[in-house]
């Protein structure tokens, strides 16, 4: 099938009309359908409950006009079939009943088949591809540094003291606990293409607590091995973190399709720290969402402007939405973005954006 999405497209470089534009974590708890489906329904849930997650996965695009959807799920939901037992606690996030600190530990894991473990996921994603039509999913799940930093550390932590003391002091269970988790989110993303998500996000929101020397030490294998395995999908991969400045170089060299950028990096220096040949997607302060639209526009132009006639550029924020933000920032965000070229077809419409930005 030829992919006409100006997310596709704009993944690969390729021209199209328009900048593509979607939110990380645009279905959720800012939204007033989706706290009232909460009043009834746990988050775990309705992750699991292939009606909801299609409706609430959905919602987003339907009421923003984003140019993709994400799938409704969290990176700890593979876990649980693996023998973790874990509960998401609202406004604090995942803790783990048994955190994971030894090689007996580690031997606990079984391996993740995805289908078997988790068919409502998968039956979620059919229904949502079957709903959206041309507008592609996208699927997901946490990178290998993220989800270990969960399981070691019981919950989320400020300093990673137990994950950095695992990866320095037993470094041969950290690499087996690396490849046990590279090997989930391999089977779990390949999973989700197999049943339609036409691009996977890996997130590793929490790798930018690692200097870049450790980072390609002990991450950078687990990562190159992710990328390579997905690649062979042909579907565009992202990959994404948050205090990244100065890993990003190190994460482009894993291989993914496109790259995430906090809000922390200017977007251009980014472009000039990693090259022409891998794609950025970001990266506007999600707490600009809380304020008024003029400080919205002020803060996403700058970006638009900096990334303008770039053909591999996808508007994003630097992390998710805020349960504080409001919803009709996100819906104006969008229109405002869609008023610029992606890849401009000729000067005068790259004039005319940048008139329109002033
Ligand atoms: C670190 C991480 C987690 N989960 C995820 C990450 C990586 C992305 C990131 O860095 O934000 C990934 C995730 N979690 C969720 C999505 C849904 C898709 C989307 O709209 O982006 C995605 C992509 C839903 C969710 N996952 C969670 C919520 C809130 C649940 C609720 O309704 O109470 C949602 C919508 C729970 C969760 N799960 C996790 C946290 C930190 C929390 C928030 C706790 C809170 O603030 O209450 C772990």
């Amino acid at each position: 099938m030829i992919s006409t999405s100006r997310f596709i497209e704009a993944c690969w470089g390729r021209p199209h009309d328009k900048v593509p534009v979607w939110f990380m974590r645009q279905a959720g708890r800012y939204q007033d359908g989706y706290r009232k489906l909460r009043q009834q329904y746990s988050f775990l849930e309705m992750a699991h409950n292939p009606d909801i997650c299609t409706e609430v996965s959905c919602r987003p695009v339907e009421e923003l006009g984003v140019d993709a959807a994400i799938l409704f799920s969290d990176i700890m939901i593979p876990l649980g079939p693996m023998g973790v037992d874990f509960e998401i606690r609202e406004h604090f996030g995942p803790v783990i009943a048994h955190p994971v600190r030894t090689g007996r530990d580690l031997k606990q894991l079984r391996v993740l088949e995805p289908e078997d473990d988790l068919p409502e996921v998968f039956e979620a994603i059919e229904k949502i591809c079957e709903r959206l039509g041309a507008i592609p999913l996208i699927g997901f799940a946490g990178a290998p540094f993220t989800l270990a930093s969960y399981l070691i550390e019981g919950g989320p932590s400020k300093n990673y003291l137990h994950t950095k003391r695992l990866m320095w002091e037993q470094p041969e269970v950290w690499r087996q606990l690396m490849d046990v988790l590279a090997d989930a989110t391999v089977r779990h993303l390949s999973a989700q293409v197999r049943h339609g998500a036409q691009a996977v996000q890996v997130f590793d929101s929490w790798i930018g607590a690692l200097p870049v020397d450790d980072y390609r030490k002990y991450v950078m294998p687990s990562m190159r091995a992710v990328f390579a395995k997905l690649n062979a999908l042909q579907v565009p991969t992202i990959y994404f973190g948050t205090g990244t400045a100065s890993l990003l170089h190190a994460m482009k060299e894993t291989g993914p399709t496109v790259l995430g950028v906090d809000w922390r990096t200017p977007i251009r220096q980014a472009r000039s720290t990693v090259g022409s040949e891998v794609t950025l997607q970001g990266n506007l302060d999600p707490m600009t969402l809380v304020c008024e639209w003029d400080i919205v526009k002020e803060h996403s132009t700058a970006i638009l402007q900096d990334m303008l006639g770039d053909p591999a550029f996808i508007f994003n924020l630097g992390h998710g939405v805020p349960p504080e933000a409001h919803p009709d920032n996100l819906k104006r965000l969008v229109e405002w973005v869609h008023q610029f070229p992606g890849t401009p077809a000729s000067q005068e419409v790259a004039d005319r954006a940048k008139g329109a930005s002033l």
